[in-house]
């Protein structure tokens, strides 16, 4: 075996997976509705119509699943609470068969030997909570923090690593600015309130982790490295935009306690000046961060574009997977050594990696080849063994994801898993990749 990928002795391999995006029975045993479970019944927003209604059975099939990691050797899972399956209304009142579902399922992996990470949001917003204004009301903080209680009384401990959010970014983004993700808003004036409010409930809920938790709480973020289609100082400056925009406008403030400058310059007058209290709330000191990489961008000036002005030039010589993404690995060594340098080299989880590629509907002879999955994998954990050759703490890795599942707005119509779903029998059948990664895993990385 090639002696030149060895990754340091305590680094995790696992997968990662979304309530809302693998569960199904989104109403079951007293669960109250989600946002996405509202977007997800509204007549087109959703590609093909799809929805979580089934997804893919993991709340009737979690035991089976959970058998599948092992199998596959896993030795993490990062999964995510449905807020509302705990607290149907978001706040106050506790819903005992929805917490019993995710302690019954901590409490497999770990007979299983594999160690359960949680994100406590994964965009899955109480409908209750979004009827309250959601992420617009300044209260959201405190409702969080109320959940955030729960969850860490009842599961700190058997879980010991906990992840606040799941990239903000895309929420407001995709939910306030774009309209493109639930609750569907498009309006320049929400999304920096919503971000802010964001961010304010990581605060919240760290301090209630610091106050009942004994381990691990971080928070997760999308990193795309931004680099300038030319060196004119339009496409200068629009790079420069973007980066503060979706990869600075989280972390600066968790670290520093200030957001990029450039978000005045891109939201104009509908960004506010936030009160001092809230950024130091939000600058709580953390265990390790959480970051999701899919692909990288190279961004050109664009008036037309509103409010970035900044649109993406098509890499003709690389790879683009089945949502658009440049195949670069190259952007994740750039991501995780920038992460270092700019954050007094935090520790990192690799929390998210993985790429959708057209594979059949259902497997052939119980088997499913996915070469281009296998490579991309390949490519990208050369790319973080390269970081951590730089000196990144880089303490582990999660493939995103552990079973195809609902993309979002894009329903089932883009595979992301390493273990196919034959989504009409519920059938897993692990792809050629799922091989492959069971392999690097068992191999700490050699066979890579
Ligand atoms: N251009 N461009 N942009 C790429 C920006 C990536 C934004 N989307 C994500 O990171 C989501 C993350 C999510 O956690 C998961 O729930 C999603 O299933 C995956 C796959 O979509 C990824």
């Amino acid at each position: 075996m090639s002696k030149q990928y060895r990754f340091p002795e305590n680094f995790l391999w696992g997968s990662a997976t979304a309530a809302y995006q693998i569960e199904g029975s989104p109403l079951a045993d007293g669960a109250g509705p989600s946002i996405w479970q509202r977007f997800a019944h509204t007549p087109g927003r959703m590609l093909n119509d799809d929805n979580g209604d089934v997804a893919c059975d993991h709340y009737n099939r979690w035991r089976d699943d959970v058998g599948l990691m092992k199998q596959l050797g896993m030795q993490g899972y990062r999964f995510s609470v449905s807020w509302s399956r705990v607290m149907p209304e978001g706040r106050g009142r506790v819903n005992p068969k929805g917490l019993d579902f995710y302690e019954r399922l901590v409490d497999t992996l770990l007979e299983n030997g594999i160690q359960p990470t949680a994100t406590l949001f994964h965009w899955d917003l109480p409908a209750a909570l979004d009827d309250r204004g959601g992420w617009l009301n300044p209260d959201i903080a405190d409702w969080f923090g109320e959940y955030s209680e729960v969850m860490y009384k009842r599961l700190d401990g058997r879980i010991k690593r906990w992840a606040t959010l799941n990239e903000p970014w895309v929420v407001t983004d995709g939910g306030y600015l774009h309209g493109a993700l639930a609750p569907g808003h498009r309006n320049r004036f929400e999304a920096p309130i919503a971000s802010h409010n964001l961010l304010r409930a990581h605060g919240k809920s760290v301090q209630v982790y610091r106050a009942v938790g004994k381990h691990e709480v971080g928070l997760v973020v999308n990193i795309e490295p931004k680099y300038p289609a030319s060196q004119s100082p339009e496409d200068l400056a629009a790079t420069r935009r973007a980066e503060a925009y979706m990869n600075r406008q989280y972390l600066d403030p968790v670290f520093f306690g200030t957001y990029p400058e450039e978000l005045r310059e891109i939201f104009g007058e509908a960004w506010p000046e936030w009160p001092q209290a809230d950024m130091d709330l939000i600058r709580q000191p953390l265990d390790f961060i959480g970051v999701n990489y899919y692909t990288r961008n190279v961004a050109r000036h664009d008036e037309a574009n509103w409010p970035l002005k900044v649109s993406p030039v098509r890499q003709t010589q690389h790879t683009y997977t089945e949502t658009g993404w440049e195949v670069f690995p190259q952007g994740l060594t750039d991501t995780l050594t920038w992460v270092k340098e700019r954050y007094g080299n935090p520790k990192v989880f690799i929390t998210e990696n993985g790429a959708a590629f057209f594979d059949p509907p259902k497997a052939e002879r119980g088997r499913v080849r996915d070469p281009l999955r296998v490579s991309y994998l390949r490519q990208h954990l050369r790319a973080v063994h390269k970081a951590i050759e730089a000196g990144c703490d880089i303490q582990g890795y999660y493939v995103w994801s552990l079973l195809d599942n609902l993309e979002w707005s894009l329903g089932y119509s883009k595979r992301f898993g390493i273990v196919h779903v034959d989504f009409e029998t519920q059938t897993r059948t692990p792809k050629d990749s799922a091989r492959y990664y069971a392999s690097v895993v068992a191999s700490h990385g050699e066979a890579l």
